[in-house]
């Protein structure tokens, strides 16, 4: 049986061309992959990090952000355990399109599930939304945020980290439903880690300042 503490299901979302594949691409492979085609349905990749010294398997999809693949792409967020809203700091019309992002998670992911907010592309010199915009909308929809460039690989090591944190101090602290004790959990039983239905209220996440961090400071 493989070696892990705990396997979790991280989905990332948002609009096409914002940046999500070269993110997991970044994170998993160590590379800025050149002339990506875009995502056609939903794509995954793992990767195992180290926390406390336990291991953590971290399974990252990455979904289409085009139109015609949303109900593909819906099914996966219900077993998600962590979501990535992704936008591109350098287009409005990504950020605008935050709300119905929203209002997809409200409706097909877990209450309980960690959402997280990225504006990524924080090389490109020709940004169109200040950081602070970005702080206000994730406080304001208690959402962790952080700013990456997958192109630098600049924050994006620490955003799958924190999340793999993250994730792990929920478990402990009994956030997911599940049947066993916490301590005892295998790798089967926290993959298994039930997700309750989805429109509950949630207020455990009101801390979105936890890790705000630009990368242009
Ligand atoms: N400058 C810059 N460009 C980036 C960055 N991340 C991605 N890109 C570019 O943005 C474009 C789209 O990147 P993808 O990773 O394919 O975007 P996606 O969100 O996965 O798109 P879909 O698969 O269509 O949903 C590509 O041309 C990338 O090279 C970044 O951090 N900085």
């Amino acid at each position: 049986m493989e070696d892990y503490k705990f396997l979790f299901k991280v989905v990332l979302i948002g609009n096409a061309g914002v940046g999500k594949t070269c993110l997991v691409r970044r994170f998993t492979q160590g590379l800025f992959p050149p002339g990506q085609g875009a995502t056609i349905g939903v794509d995954f990749m793992i990767k195992t990090v180290e926390i406390d010294g336990e291991k953590i398997k971290l399974q990252i999809w990455d979904t289409a952000g085009q139109e015609r693949f949303r109900s593909i792409t819906q099914s996966y967020y219900r077993s998600a355990h962590a979501l990535i809203l992704v936008y591109d700091i350098s287009s409005q019309p990504t950020f605008d399109c935050l709300p119905d992002w929203l209002r997809e998670i409200e409706q097909y992911a877990s209450c309980k599930v960690l959402r997280v907010l990225v504006g990524n592309k924080t090389d490109r010199e020709d940004r169109e939304l200040p950081t602070h915009v970005g702080e206000e909308f994730a406080h304001r929809h208690n959402m962790y945020f952080i700013e990456t460039s997958a192109k630098e690989a600049d924050n994006v090591e620490k955003l799958f980290i924190e999340i793999a944190k993250e994730l792990t101090q929920l478990v402990r602290s009994g956030h997911f439903d599940k049947d066993s004790k916490v301590g005892d959990l295998s790798p089967q039983d926290v993959s298994n880690v039930t997700l309750p239905p989805t429109r509950e209220p949630r207020s455990e996440f009101a801390c979105c300042s936890r890790w705000i961090s630009s990368s242009t400071t």
